[in-house]
């Protein structure tokens, strides 16, 4: 049998997003399958398409971290406007919120559209990064239930009753975009990768010297208190 020399990391890998919703739901997919961390840092985004603007945000995480990274860009795609807002969602979601998201659809018959996630992974900032897609087909409705999460409440993955804002967590993590692009990443990762992590390395900072952590239970806990205040604030400012 051939034997496959696989890659040997001696750091973790960095998941760089601003999103600690995205976080959130990489942390409960993956579980503790690959030695993972995480860096808050909204990147800047090309223009272009989806896996050009995945590729790119992980060459400059690279370069920031200096170690492996895992980035994603998430789109959401209606079919009848060809794709669109696509990549652009953020700055739709932004200004018109899930009602005005759900209003573009307003002219046109055909309310279907696709969640896609497209994660890509470098080793450091002169490889070129791999890239796994995975996509949830819906329908585009008036938003309903709970608006933690970005443009959830407006999809309706198909053969569902529900949002996806308004189904339990594990089971939007069941089939959500995240989700099956996380798949590829993964089997890709533990076909091709091996961890050697040195355990009595300064593991609080990384070589670029950027706070990186490693995950620890403390640090969890940490981020979990994060998250509940930054949705505190966020739902402070939605009151008003
Ligand atoms: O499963 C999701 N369910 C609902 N909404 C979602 C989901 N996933 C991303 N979203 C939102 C966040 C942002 O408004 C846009 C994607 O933009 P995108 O640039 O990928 O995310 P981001 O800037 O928030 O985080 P990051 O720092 O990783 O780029 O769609
Ligand atoms: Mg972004």
């Amino acid at each position: 049998m051939a034997s496959v020399t696989k890659v040997v990391l001696s750091r973790p890998v960095t998941f760089v997003t601003g999103n600690a919703k995205k976080l959130e739901e990489v942390r409960s997919i993956l579980g503790h399958s690959l030695p993972l961390q995480s860096h808050k840092l909204d990147l800047p985004e090309l223009q272009g398409e989806p896996e050009a603007i995945s590729k790119e945000k992980a060459r400059l995480a690279a370069e920031k971290i200096k170690g492996p990274v895992l980035v994603e860009d998430t789109c959401l795609c209606f079919n009848a406007l060809k794709d669109l807002p696509g990549p652009y969602v953020k700055w739709f979601l932004d200004k018109l919120g899930n009602e005005g998201l759900n209003n573009m659809l307003m002219a046109y018959e055909d309310k279907s559209a696709y969640a896609l996630c497209v994660f890509s992974f470098a080793t450091d900032a002169d490889t070129e990064p791999e890239t796994f897609m995975g996509t949830t087909e819906g329908i585009i409705v008036p938003p309903r239930g709970p608006k933690d999460f970005g443009w959830d409440p407006v999809f309706q993955p198909d053969g569902y009753e529900q949002t996806f804002a308004e189904m339990p967590k594990e089971e939007k993590n069941k089939i959500s975009h995240r989700y099956r692009s996380l798949a590829k990443v993964k089997s890709h990762l533990e076909a091709n990768y091996e961890f050697d992590i040195p355990s009595e390395t300064d593991a609080n900072n990384d070589s670029a010297g950027n706070d990186v952590e490693k995950d620890t239970p403390k640090k969890r806990k940490r981020e979990e208190d994060d998250e509940a205040a930054h949705e505190e604030t966020k739902h402070k400012k939605e009151e008003k």
